[in-house]
């Protein structure tokens, strides 16, 4: 499979190189040049695989040309073992046809462990073929950080170096990365948002001279391809469980970066029968304000109680983009280049309507995330949705357009990381589960920076002794 740039200019690559590249070089995001599509009857012949079995059939056709089938089956069965529930990503019904898909019970007990889980072993794996050493630079709104630590803390090949926004990620995910004190991980605390923190990686990739060539630098967002593509196995999981490919399924799904469902997107064109994605935004709802208004504009970054979603600008909705613009690489380069300039954009009004059709979307304020966690308790005998579910579970029940068709909300993060909105609700504070409840005893270590590209540079240099 070759993938190409959302940009037009960067060179044409393979898996391997596209997974070791991050960001394109063009500035833009790699994408397949064209997807896998599954028939009906293959989808069918799906429906009795377990978890890993199924991630094996999705993800071989993107891998063909990285991994021979014996070394995939190895590592995929491996990275699921490691998952906490049997089932790997359990549904939970709240009503007739509404569910929640469970994706936290992988070791930072978010849905990014299902891709970065994977993408360590990966790493790993195609860093000691090539006998190479790697520099991982990644920003985090506090899920995407711990997993990748979690996920790269023992890749021999990798330092890691995770930016989260100075005191804007909750107690529970801060400790969660910076109690991790192995010689390779670095936790930086960047003195901004999440958005200057993603700005430093994307900066970095434009500029990689402060490596003085001795590494190579590698994303672990979901700018990486490798990270979409894992998720994807999630959408056709639940949707065979409930009845695809001879029914229609639609997924609500909790967005900050439009990575998640952007995965739900490609399930789609990969021949899953996915009637409806539902975005649900915080009060940072530029996306939100996308599929309402087709105005895709910037505005202040605003705390709330969900903050992993305290986002601004979604890196992966330049790839829906493209598919928006005829999968045109100088279109969207033109597009890309009036948004950085303008801080605002809308498409095609008629390609907006159509795109509609798929996306529905709705915003929550913090005083709907609480409400919404309380009453799903109270309905739902004491359940426990974290502030980000809660978004997703409220977009379901505002915009799901249809009865007989079942709506799956993403359980994108467990409660147990984000007490405060449960407090809130008057409910009880979750307890940590028994192998994390020495988490707020541990030492932990972070470097708190100014956000400046040069003092970024400066120390990891200092930190690597380039
Ligand atoms: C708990 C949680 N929910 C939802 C999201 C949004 O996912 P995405 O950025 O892929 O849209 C994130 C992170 O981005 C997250 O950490
Ligand atoms: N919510 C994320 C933000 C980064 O998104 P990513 O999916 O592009 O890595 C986080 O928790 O860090």
């Amino acid at each position: 499979m070759k993938y190409i740039s959302t940009r037009g200019q960067a060179p044409v690559l393979g898996f391997e190189e596209v997974m070791l590249t991050g960001l394109a070089s063009d500035g833009g995001l790699y994408i397949p040049e064209s997807l896998p599509h599954f028939t009906k009857d293959e989808i069918a012949r799906f429906a009795s695989l377990e978890y890993a079995e199924l991630a094996i059939e999705i993800i071989r056709p993107f891998v063909a040309d990285f991994l021979s089938e014996e070394k995939l089956q190895e590592v995929v069965k491996e990275t699921y073992s490691v998952f906490r529930h049997k089932a790997v990503a359990p549904l939970v019904q709240l009503d007739t046809n509404e569910w929640v898909m469970e994706l936290f019970h992988g070791p930072t007990l978010a849905f990014k462990d299902f891709a970065l889980q994977l993408l360590g072993r990966f790493l790993d794996e195609s860093l000691d073929h090539r006998g190479e050493k790697a520099v991982i630079l990644g920003a985090t709104s506090g899920d995407t950080g711990s997993a990748a630590i979690e996920g790269c803390r023992a890749c021999e090949h990798v330092d890691i170096f995770i930016m989260h926004p100075h005191n804007r990620v909750s107690d529970v995910q801060r400790r969660q990365m910076t109690t991790v004190l192995a010689d390779n991980v670095h936790n930086i605390a960047i003195e901004g948002t999440f958005d200057d923190c993603q700005a430093l990686v994307k900066a970095s990739f434009a500029d990689q001279a402060f490596l003085k060539g001795h590494r190579r630098l590698i994303a672990v967002n979901s700018i990486n391809w490798a990270r979409i593509m894992a998720q994807v196995v999630y959408y056709f999981y639940a949707a065979l469980s409930l009845g695809a490919p001879h029914r229609e399924v639609s997924f609500s799904v909790p967005t900050g970066n439009f990575g998640d469902i952007f995965a739900g997107y490609i399930a789609k064109r990969m021949g899953l029968p996915v009637k409806q994605l539902i975005v649900g935004t915080n009060r940072n709802d530029i996306l939100h304000r996308f599929f309402a208004d087709n105005s895709y504009s910037k505005e202040q970054l605003e705390p709330t109680l969900s903050p992993s979603m305290d986002i601004m600008v979604s890196s992966n909705f330049e790839r829906l983009l493209f598919d928006l613009h005829d999968r045109d690489g100088e279109k969207l380069q033109a597009v890309m280049a009036a948004f950085d300039e303008s801080g605002s954009i809308s498409i095609d009004p008629a390609r907006w309507e159509a795109v509609k059709e798929l996306f529905g979307s709705d915003r929550s304020s913090d005083e709907e995330v609480v409400a919404t966690i309380q009453h799903v308790a109270n309905e739902s005998d004491g359940y426990l949705l974290d502030p980000h579910t809660a978004i997703g579970v409220k977009a379901a029940r505002v915009c799901h357009s249809s009865n007989e068709v079942p709506v799956v909300t993403l359980a994108t993060a467990h409660p147990v990381k984000f007490p405060e909105s449960i407090v809130r609700a008057g409910l009880d504070e979750p307890k940590l589960p028994e192998w994390l409840s020495d988490l707020n005893e541990r030492p932990e270590r972070y470097q708190v920076l100014e956000d400046n590209k040069a003092t970024l540079h400066g120390y990891i240099q200092e930190t690597l002794k380039l």
